[in-house]
């Protein structure tokens, strides 16, 4: 898996999704996360079709949406999923938000996917470290990747050693925050100081921790921007002033209080 992709939600607007889903493919743009719930399926499937990067060379994420968690509606609408999306198999499935009522059963069908081999690796996303220490009591299978809300305000150092310890990759939701830390002044005092745009700064954290991370842009200058941030590198000192921000601050929903909702 890239440990560098492209989120896509809320880019739903065909002409919008044409023009930043082809200039995330110029710039290097490999990878691309997308969801059931996101609407925009069928748009990215034929989008990726039409361009001329190969099959081969790109990786799928999608996700199952809360109303569609159990066994039964799972294999359905990955089934849908799958269709929209062009592919004869997925290259990663993951469970969008964790669920007390539908839990193994929705896990059980991912188990099936995987060994049918309609996707090449099955995860989840924010778990937290109960419901992963709840789904190994049962699972079969190891969740390849957590997907969680993570950024300078929310680095989730527990959870990410939890996942380290257990071979499950991170991977960084909102990466940027949402742009709710780009006017942070320490990390603007680092991006000038190095002469880098601030989220060029943030991404670079991410990706000296392992991190995988899937910013969103619809705009141009910075999905290229967003890109470009393989020529310099974080200090120590920069590395451990980031890690300091954080004052566990989520800008999406709370995974305990999901896990009782759906
Ligand atoms: N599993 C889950 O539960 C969730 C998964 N996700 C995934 O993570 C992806 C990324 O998260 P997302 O919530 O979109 O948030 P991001 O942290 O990627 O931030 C996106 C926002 O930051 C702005 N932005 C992007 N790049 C820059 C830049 N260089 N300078 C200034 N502003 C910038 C964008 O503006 P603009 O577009 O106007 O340029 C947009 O408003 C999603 O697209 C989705 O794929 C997200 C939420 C939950
Ligand atoms: O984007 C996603 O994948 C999400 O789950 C979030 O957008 C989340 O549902 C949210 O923050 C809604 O406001």
């Amino acid at each position: 898996m890239p440990q560098h992709g492209f989120g896509v939600y809320l880019i739903e607007d065909p002409s919008e999704a044409e023009m930043v889903v082809n200039k995330a493919l110029q710039v290097g743009y490999r990878s691309f996360d997308t969801a059931q719930f996101y609407n925009n399926e069928g748009l990215l499937g034929r989008i990726l079709k039409e361009s001329p990067v190969d099959r081969d060379d790109l990786f799928i994420t999608t996700k199952i949406t809360n109303e569609k968690q159990g066994y039964d509606l799972t294999l359905s609408s990955f089934e849908q999923s799958l269709q929209k999306l062009q592919l004869t198999q997925l290259d990663l499935l993951l469970v969008h938000w964790p669920s007390e009522k539908h839990f193994f059963e929705t896990w059980r069908a991912f188990e099936r996917l995987y060994e049918e081999k309609l996707v090449r690796a099955i995860g989840v996303c924010n778990y937290q470290i109960e419901h992963l220490q709840k789904l190994e009591t049962r699972a079969n299978v190891v969740p390849a990747v957590n997907q969680i809300e993570c950024h300078p305000y929310l680095t989730q150092y527990p959870l990410k050693q939890y996942l380290k310890e257990r071979h499950i990759a991170a991977e960084a939701w909102s990466p940027l925050g949402r742009g709710a830390v780009l006017n942070d002044p320490d990390l603007n005092e680092i991006a000038g100081r190095l002469r880098k745009s601030t989220a060029q700064v943030i991404l670079r954290w991410h990706l000296q921790q392992d991190t995988i991370i899937i910013p969103k842009s619809s705009t141009p200058r910075r999905i290229a921007e967003n890109a470009d941030i393989y020529d310099f590198e974080l200090s120590e000192d920069d590395m451990a002033a980031i890690d300091k921000l954080n004052i566990d601050h989520r800008t999406g929903p709370d995974p305990d209080e999901m896990y009782l909702k759906i």
